[in-house]
């Protein structure tokens, strides 16, 4: 049963009880909006509504799985298994597969990423004849994503005389005409790009309303999370499915940060304008971070013009004021970030799963995750989708892919010559330019290249008809071979294995691919667990793998310090927080010299940064950085001087770093190694194994299991005893001891494991802590 009065405030019950008209929550950070709407989740299902009939839309795919993990603590396991719950592009593209058919698709459509999209504009460029340094894919795709995301179809687009005007001011005045063919070409691969997911979906809606209101009234009661970052095309979207205004929404003008991603603030502003009756719920009181904390928050999105003002206050302890450190180098910078952190971990007892750093651009993480390493502190990072992005993962996916769609332009590019098989770029240049001439797919022109007027000799051709025996060797193996099996048999049987095996620097790659699998394997898991489903299909796979968000990454959950952008932790809630690079021209970014806009929206990412702390926040800036290959001298951020006085540590702001550097001159603690990928990387999984090795630590040992590791890991396992040998004596449970800053207390229990052994201690005047054995100092009194 669900117990509001116990967990929620009067407006937040409010919130959630309130399903009678259309709702919109706005308010400050940490007050509980995603809490209202996962109570909401629960209370509709308490009340009546069956989990399918609720859509509930979210940042990441990893918010919706925590949220939904929440929901059945709440009101009971397995409630919420059919919910339809993640990012707008998952949810969407699950419908545009089920509909496909409605728009010229096939259920499998393949999902390009940015560089797929950005190597057909390339060759579209090539084949307009255009100059490629104007051209560029980068800037050509971008034009392209925001047409996209507010539903311009390119004949508009290319009507619309402003953009036209604007194109031309910028010497790109062919855009529609790439925008027009590059469509053509997606859907002649059946594919989509991740716009098209919200596009297609606004269209299908559209031009088939006997299929939006399929959808209408299958949702009963719609919810989305993060509203102040939807665009206009998922803004629309809504509207098409909540035509009833059976819909809640919850955001914070003031933490909208994806403008540059056409996120559109004046969704949220004109919400109520769009739906009649609208209820508007304010929350004010802000449950995450200190006093210092939100008045600092605060005082810094005062100096925004636009926004809607809010009185967010905290209930919670005044707490630590912020420090803001200045440090030499960047590298220094990194250094004093990994002292704090020892500090905080050993004298503070810190879990490091508890502590994030954040930067404005991923660049900034070489530095840090460097001193990381240094001082053996296990860090997870979650930036760009570099696991996927590494070429040896992009080979084996493309082989995936096409098993899928044979008509995936992108992916039979990428492997019909790897592994070597005599297929070179002459070749594929004549049937590129036999597709090109029959308007067909690639696969396509492959299967009948001499009809299709590409002239090839009878080698090539012999070549080609291996490589197509091979593709549909894999399809007809995928109908029967689970998932795992049939990645497994690509990976063999494509060759890849070979050219991985007999290549001496591919160790690292051979152990990604492997990890690749353990990825495959644990979604099979995860789909059975929580859909019920008996196999999971390679399609669902690749969908999920395209959608993945920086932040949905998981891992084996053991304690490592988080790494990541600010964009990144939207949402997210940490003990402690450093914030890097605090300065004129990083964070602020460069491009706030553009107009007072670009600078209300980093300071809109500034607020977002603070408020993820909720007890400790600390600001570090340098004055020389290495940057575009350079050394650059820099200026303090001016938001440092925007911050109210009264909440930062006037102590800390002195020059350089060494007075608030207070770890031991080892620095060193702990061993173990460290995640690379940021996901379940075999590395990671063995940090726990390499734990309690010599104090050198950090590298990792190979996968399979030798003796020593054996050794460690049964010297790894923690079990509870009743005494153990210290450097300070013969320690037992019931026992007292003297330790030199928490005072005199009393052995509660004692945990063996190796080097990590751990005394949980009752002090008298501080209460519990637990203590590494290894550092430690105390003495034993009685
Ligand atoms: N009534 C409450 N009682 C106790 N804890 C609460 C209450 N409301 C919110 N919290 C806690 O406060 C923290 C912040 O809540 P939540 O993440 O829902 O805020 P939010 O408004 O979604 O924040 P953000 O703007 O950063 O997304 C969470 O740890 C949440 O559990
Ligand atoms: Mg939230």
């Amino acid at each position: 049963m669900l117990e509001l009065e116990k967990e929620l405030n009067a407006s937040q019950i409010k919130a959630v009880t309130l399903t009678d008209a259309p709702l919109l929550v706005i308010a400050g950070a940490g007050s509980g909006k995603t809490r209202v709407l996962t109570y909401k989740v629960a209370y509709l299902l308490e009340n009546g509504y069956k989990p399918w009939e609720i859509l509930s839309l979210t940042f990441t795919n990893k918010a919706a799985r925590e949220m939904n993990r929440r929901i059945e603590q709440l009101i009971g396991e397995g409630r919420t298994r059919h919910i339809w719950s993640g990012t707008f592009h998952s949810i969407f593209a699950r419908i545009l597969r089920q509909e496909a058919a409605n728009i010229g698709y096939s259920p499998n459509f393949t999902i390009y990423d940015t560089t797929d999209s950005q190597s057909v504009i390339r060759r579209i460029v090539k084949e307009m004849g255009l100059d490629d340094k104007t051209y560029k894919p980068a800037r050509i795709l971008s034009c392209i994503s925001e047409a996209k995301s507010r539903l311009v179809l390119p004949d508009a687009y290319a009507a619309d005389t402003a953009i036209m005007r604007r194109n031309a001011a910028r010497n790109i005045s062919e855009t529609h005409r790439i925008y027009k063919r590059y469509n053509e070409l997606l859907q002649q691969s059946d594919a989509m790009d991740f716009d098209d997911l919200l596009l297609m979906t606004f269209l299908l809606f559209r031009d088939h309303d006997d299929i939006r209101r399929k959808y209408a009234d299958r949702f009963r009661y719609i919810l989305v999370d993060e509203y102040q970052d939807t665009n206009y095309a998922q803004h629309r979207i809504v509207m098409q499915l909540a035509p009833g205004g059976c819909i809640c929404v919850v955001g914070d003008d003031a933490q909208s940060i994806y403008s540059f991603r056409g996120a559109n603030i004046g969704n949220i502003l004109s919400f109520s304008d769009q739906f009649k009756d609208t209820k508007i719920v304010k929350l004010e009181r802000n449950y995450r971070s200190t006093k210092n904390i939100v008045r600092a928050a605060n005082s810094i999105i005062a100096h925004n013009k636009r926004q809607i003002h809010k009185d967010v206050f905290s209930e919670e302890a005044e707490g630590e004021k912020i420090k803001v450190i200045s440090a030499y180098s960047d590298k220094e910078e990194a250094i004093i970030v990994s002292k704090f952190i020892g500090n905080y971990h050993l004298r503070d007892h810190t879990e490091l799963n508890d502590i994030a750093i954040l930067y404005r651009t991923n660049a900034q993480s070489r530095a840090i995750e460097e001193a990381l390493r240094d001082k053996n502190i296990p860090y997870r990072i979650y930036s760009g989708l570099s696991f996927y992005q590494r070429k040896e993962i992009k080979d084996v996916i493309a082989y995936l892919r096409l098993i899928i769609n044979p008509h995936d332009d992108e992916a039979l590019r990428r492997v019909i010559n790897y592994p070597a098989r005599g297929i070179g770029s002459t070749t594929l240049g004549k049937l590129q330019q036999a597709a090109s001439d029959n308007g067909c797919s690639l696969w396509e022109a492959c299967q009948h290249p001499t009809e299709m007027g590409a002239d090839l000799n009878k080698g090539t051709l012999g070549k080609l008809g291996i490589f197509l025996q091979l593709i549909d060797d894999f399809r007809e193996k995928e109908k029967t071979l689970d998932i795992v099996e049939a990645t497994k048999y690509v990976v063999t049987t494509s060759g890849i294995q070979n050219d991985l095996l007999t290549d001496d620097d591919s160790e690292s790659k051979r152990q990604n691919v492997d990890e690749l699998l353990a990825s495959i394997a644990h979604f099979a898991e995860e789909r059975r667990e929580m859909s019920g489903e008996e196999s999971a299909s390679l399609s669902q796979y690749l969908t999920e793998v395209s959608l993945l968000t920086d932040t949905d990454k998981t891992d084996d959950g053991s304690p490592k310090v988080t790494l990541m952008t600010v964009h990144a932790a939207k949402g997210l809630e940490y003990d402690t927080i450093f914030i890097t690079g605090m300065e004129e021209g990083l964070f602020p970014s460069e491009s706030h010299f553009a107009s007072s806009a670009e600078l209300e929206e980093e300071r809109r990412l500034f607020y977002v940064a603070v408020t993820r702390a909720k007890k400790r926040c600390i600001l570090t800036w340098c004055k020389n950085r290495f940057r575009y290959g350079k050394t650059e001298i820099c200026d303090p951020s001016p938001f440092l001087d925007e911050i109210d006085a009264s909440c930062l540590d006037k102590s800390s702001k002195t020059e350089g770093a060494g007075k608030n550097v207070f770890m031991n001159s080892t620095g060193s603690y702990g061993t173990g190694s460290f995640s690379i990928f940021g996901t379940r990387s075999s590395k990671s999984n063995n940090w726990h194994r390499a734990t309690g090795s010599s104090s050198s630590g950090g590298t990792v040992p190979p996968r399979s299991t030798t003796g020593l590791q054996r050794l460690r890991k049964s010297d790894d396992t923690a079990r509870n005893v009743d005494s153990i040998s210290t450097p300070n004596g013969i320690v037992s449970v019931g026992q007292r001891i003297e330790h030199g800053r928490f005072g005199e207390g009393r052995v509660k229990t004692i945990e063996e494991e190796g080097s990590n052994s751990k005394i949980t201690v009752v002090f008298d005047n501080v209460g519990e802590k637990k203590l590494l054995i290894k550092y430690a100092a105390f003495r034993i009194i009685g």
